[in-house]
């Protein structure tokens, strides 16, 4: 089992999603990174050389496996799961796992199958009909050494799928000297 499967997907499990607004994250740096509701691979891109993902997984879900939560979000479908590393010049910054209902995955959508190692948010913010709703964050380290997710869904042609993303150790969210851009 690889270590981000063994370490990340827990984490993300464990989340106690918030409001935004029931957090202490607005007016912060990291606040911002985590409100983004445009293309965070776009904005990663802005903080690096070189913007990879690394395709994890990718397998079918049955709809038995999803929360309440998430099919309240979705919808009670089968979905495909997508994990992935986001990667800023070689170094891990995000874990992100995303649920595509099958229903999503018709007519213009049907790509989003095949992205491989291309990003999600290239694909998405492409589109004029890209938005993102439902956005909710959690702090799953402690106090004194947040480890900050959170988790929205994003439309597009009306068609809904669910991202959770982890910002790992390095992820640039972190790094107090760099003003958001
Ligand atoms: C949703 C976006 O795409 C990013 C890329 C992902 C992928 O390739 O699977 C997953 C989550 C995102 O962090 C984005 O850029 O905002």
């Amino acid at each position: 089992m690889s270590k981000f499967k063994q370490l990340y997907k827990p984490l993300l499990d464990s989340a106690q999603w918030l409001a935004p607004e029931e957090t202490v994250i607005e007016g912060t740096e990291f606040g911002h990174w985590l409100l983004e509701l445009d293309s965070l691979s776009r904005r990663f891109e802005r903080h690096c050389q070189a913007f990879t993902v690394s395709l994890e997984e990718q397998t079918q879900l049955s709809r038995e496996c999803l929360t309440g939560d998430e099919r309240a979000l979705i919808g009670d479908v089968d979905c495909l799961l997508r994990k992935v590393v986001l990667k800023g010049d070689g170094v891990p910054w995000v874990y992100a796992r995303t649920l595509i209902p099958l229903t999503t995955l018709t007519g213009q959508e049907q790509d989003l199958a095949q992205l491989g190692e291309m990003p999600l948010g290239f694909r998405v913010f492409t589109d004029r009909s890209a938005r993102r709703d439902a956005l909710v964050v959690a702090n799953v380290g402690s106090e004194d050494r947040p480890v900050w997710a959170r988790r929205s869904r994003l439309w597009l042609n009306d068609k809904p799928l669910l991202v959770a993303e982890l910002f790992l150790q390095e992820a640039p969210i972190y790094k107090e000297s760099l003003s958001w851009k």
